[in-house]
This record gives C-alpha cells, structure tokens and sequence, in this order.
C-alpha cells in the first residue's frame, strides 16, 4: 500500500512517502523492546509522565498546523480538525494527571494473606489505526500505553501519513525516548510478522470488521491479548416527548460530522410515529441548508469523503440500497465536482430484506425508521450485527435510561450524540469489537494486573 497525501476535496497527490523495510522494522521492534527493558518502561510512573504535559502544550502550542494536515489529508472541516488536536491535547494530559492513581496497587482481603494487584507494562504493543480522526486514534493509544511503559510501534492509514509522521516527530519532541512510539509506513504483511514476533505483547486495531478480524486472529494465533474498535450502525432515537429542535440539530450534526465518517455516528434515525413527519420534515430542510465546499474554508459545513474509494464504496451501496426497495428522500448521489464529495442523503423505507439495514454507511447517509413504541424501538436498534454507540431523546429521563438499558451497544448517550472523552471508556460489544480505549479502562487493557500475596 503506498503512503500518500493526496487532498481528497480535489484529489491532488501532495507528497509520497518511503515505505518502511524490513530491515527498519527489526531495528524499531530492536529499540523498542530495549526500552521496555529499561528502567524508564519499568521503573517509577513517574519519570514517564512529564512527556505526556509536554506532548499537549506542544499539541496547544501547534494546533493550527496540525488541524490543517488533517483537514489537507482526510477532508476534515478545518474547526472540526481543531477540535479533535484539542482533544488529544486533553488525553495526553488526562493521563499525565491520572495514570499513576489508575496504576497503584489495589489491595485485596483475604484469608490467605496480605494481598494486592499491582500494574506492570507487559511489553510492545502494535497500533493499527483509521485515517479518520488522524491525530485522536493514535493518542488513544499513545498516552495509556507510555503512561503505562508499553513502547508502541503503530502503522497508521495509508492516506494519512503526513499526519502520522507529525504525531511522531511531537511524541520525539516531547521527550520520549526512541521506541516509546514508532511510526511505520508498513504492509500488512509486515504488520503480521510483526504481531508474530515474541518480542510484542499486545494489538490494538480500529477500523474495519475485515481488518480487525486479521489483525485479532494474528495476535491470537501467538497468544497476544487484542482491542478492537471496529465499525458501527448507531441508533438515533426520538421518542415522541423529545425536544424536536434539539433533537434534529443533534440529529444532522451526529450524521454529517466528519463527512459522517465515524464509528459512533448516528446512521440509523428510529423516530416515533408521532413525530416522524414533523422530525424528518426539518431534518431534511437542515441538509438542504448543508453547505458543501473546501474543508478548508470556515464556511463550509460538509467537505468530501476521505478518498475516491471511500466516494465509490458509498455510491455503490446507496445504489444498492435503492435498488433492493429503499426510497432516496434527499440527496444520494455524489456530487457534480472534482473532489470526494457526496451529497447529504436521508434513505426511506428500508426493509429487513434490504442488504442496507444492516450495513453501515461510512458518510453522510442517514436511514430513517418509522416506530410505533418504545419496545418496537429497542428491537429494532438491537436488530444488528453491531454494538458500539447510541442516542436515546426524550424529556422523560427515567424512560430513556430504561431504553437505553436495554440497547446492545457498548456507549449510550441521553439527549446527546455517541460523543468522546478522555474520562468516559469507549468501545462495544458485537461486531464492533471488544476492549475498551480511555478512562481507566482503557490503560488497564495492556498491563499486567499482577497478584501478590505475603502469607501472613
Ligand atoms: N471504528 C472506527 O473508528 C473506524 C472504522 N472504520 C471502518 O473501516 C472501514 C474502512 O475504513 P478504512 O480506514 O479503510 O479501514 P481499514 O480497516 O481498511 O483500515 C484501518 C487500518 O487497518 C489497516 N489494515 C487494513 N487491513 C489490514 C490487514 N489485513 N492487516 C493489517 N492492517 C490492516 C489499514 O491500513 C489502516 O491502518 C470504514 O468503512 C469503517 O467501517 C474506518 C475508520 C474508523
Ligand atoms: C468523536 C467520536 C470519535 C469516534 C472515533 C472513531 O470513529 O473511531
């Protein structure tokens, strides 16, 4: 796979980049199992945490220009591409403040002794990331794990390697040493023999079912513990008591965040019966408002899909869909300029037989459901092969929290979009993978959690 910049709102090639040999790849796992060896992966939290302050007031101090390689790579809107370098700025420093409470020993009662669980790094760890939040992806994995003293070699998306190199170069500049974090322009070949070799310990991937599936069965082959964060088809729910206006301003911003290519968007919309009209009447005049252009200027409010394959995968499935019986009740087609863009669509009348209502659609393409109850909607959201995220809208709370109690996903929000925080663990269940990233869930997913016991 060849590492390349090309800007998807006009599909200019901007730079190619050296793949990495094999030759690089052992002299990176080399370095890196060195360090975990060192006193600096082994020894005191402490001495590791003060790269993490570093990285977000570097990450603050150059917010500008890394929000535009992420908006010049993946089509991002510029303040969107703001938002998610701010975002890692945060990580880096939540666990900078927290990972050694996270990581203390925690005793245990028992009979047998004196006994607790202490926290351990248990070696190097392979990070295998999605172009689509280019920077936050890989700062998931960064923080916990250097926090912790796992050194990471990661092989990002191919079509967003400017930004991979950047993460790499701040992680340097903030004072890690060689081998905490490793950026490899690889093959997935090369990421299997990676996974082989004895000296990692450990695969974190996000991105598609296909790819976490490989990647999920290599670590296990050779006994090596995995996360997955892998796609989704997110519910939006609008009960019939939900505050309208709020629900369809979250509703279009949850679609059409990110050209809608997010694990956590909410792609599939379940509306009550009483409000379905009213709902989708405004919903549809919001994308009629959307204002398609340059990722680039402040102005526009919807830019282009990531790549040309990411345009022809979309195109090809609303095609699809509309051929098995769904109805385009806005948009669906791309649209009439150079560039990956795809107008904003609102599918109809998607039946079970459909291939689209179990698919996820990676862009600014909403399924729209019409629900007569609560338990019709429950059903209805639990009837898919994924389980990551999910928004509940009611003013009732207590009748929210019941609903989204019964939801299969990992994540539910009440009156909010499947949003993310440093604080708050993400993941899911199904299809959309397993682990948890964040919080102090997600540092605890590489450590040994080691017993030890003094017979008393
Ligand atoms: N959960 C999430 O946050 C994301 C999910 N996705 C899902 O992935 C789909 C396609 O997006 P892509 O970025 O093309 O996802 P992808 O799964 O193809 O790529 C994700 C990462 O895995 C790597 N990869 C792919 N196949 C691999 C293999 N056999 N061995 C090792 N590494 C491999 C890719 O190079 C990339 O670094 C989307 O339609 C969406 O469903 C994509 C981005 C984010
Ligand atoms: C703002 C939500 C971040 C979701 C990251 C993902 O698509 O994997």
């Amino acid at each position: 796979m060849a590492y390349q910049t090309v800007n998807p709102a006009n599909n200019k090639l901007i730079k190619e980049y050296k793949p990495h040999t094999d030759a690089d790849v052992e002299a990176a796992l080399k370095t890196a199992d060195a360090l975990y060896h060192s006193e600096w992966a082994k020894g005191a939290i402490e001495q590791r945490l003060p790269v993490l302050h570093k990285l977000a007031d570097l990450i603050d101090s150059r917010s500008e220009e890394l929000a535009k390689i992420a908006s010049q790579e993946m089509g991002k809107l510029i303040e969107q591409s703001r938002g998610e370098v701010k975002l890692c700025a945060q990580i880096a420093r939540y666990y900078a403040d927290n990972a050694k409470q996270f990581l203390a020993p925690v005793k245990y009662k028992s009979e047998l002794g004196d006994a607790w669980v202490e926290h351990h790094p248990i070696g190097v760890v392979m990070a295998v990331e999605p172009w689509n939040f280019p920077f936050y992806q890989l700062m998931r994995v960064l923080a916990p794990n250097l926090a912790a003293g796992n050194p990471v070699v990661a092989k990002h998306a191919s079509i967003v390697p400017h930004c991979a190199e950047a993460f790499a170069h701040l992680v340097r500049e903030a004072g890690a040493p060689d081998g905490a974090w490793t950026n490899l322009f690889i093959s997935s070949d090369q990421v299997a023999k990676i996974i082989a070799d004895p000296r990692v310990q450990g695969a974190a991937l996000t991105g598609s079912e296909k790819a976490g599936s490989v990647v999920a069965a290599q670590a296990a082959k050779h006994i090596k513990k995995s996360t997955l964060e892998l796609g989704g088809n997110d519910v939006f729910i609008v009960l019939d008591d939900a505050d309208l206006k709020k629900a369809v301003k979250i509703g279009v911003n949850a679609r059409l965040n990110n050209a809608g290519q997010v694990c956590t968007a909410a792609k599939r919309f379940i509306v009550h019966e009483k409000v379905a009209d009213q709902f989708l009447t405004a919903f549809t005049e919001a994308f009629r408002e959307v204002k398609i252009g340059d990722p680039l200027d402040e102005k526009t409010t919807l830019g282009p899909l990531s790549s040309k394959d990411a345009l022809e995968t979309l195109t090809k499935q609303v095609n699809e869909a509309v051929k098995n019986g769904a109805k385009v009740h806005f948009g669906g087609k791309p649209v009439e300029r150079e560039g990956n863009f795809f107008e904003p669509t609102i599918l109809t009348h998607i039946s079970r037989e459909n291939p689209a209502y179990f698919e996820e659609f990676f862009g600014p393409v909403a399924q729209f459901y019409v629900v007569k109850s609560d338990d019709e909607a429950v059903s209805l959201a639990n009837d898919s092969n994924y389980g990551l995220g999910g928004a509940v809208f009611s003013q009732d709370i207590d009748r929210a929290k019941k609903m989204a109690s019964r939801i299969e996903t990992g994540m539910v929000y009440i009156n909010w979009l499947t949003d993310t925080a440093a604080e708050l663990p993400f993941g899911g269940v199904k299809r959309s993978g397993y682990g948890r990233e964040l919080s102090d869930l997600g540092i605890k997913e590489f450590v040994n959690q080691k017993l030890v016991v003094v017979r008393r």
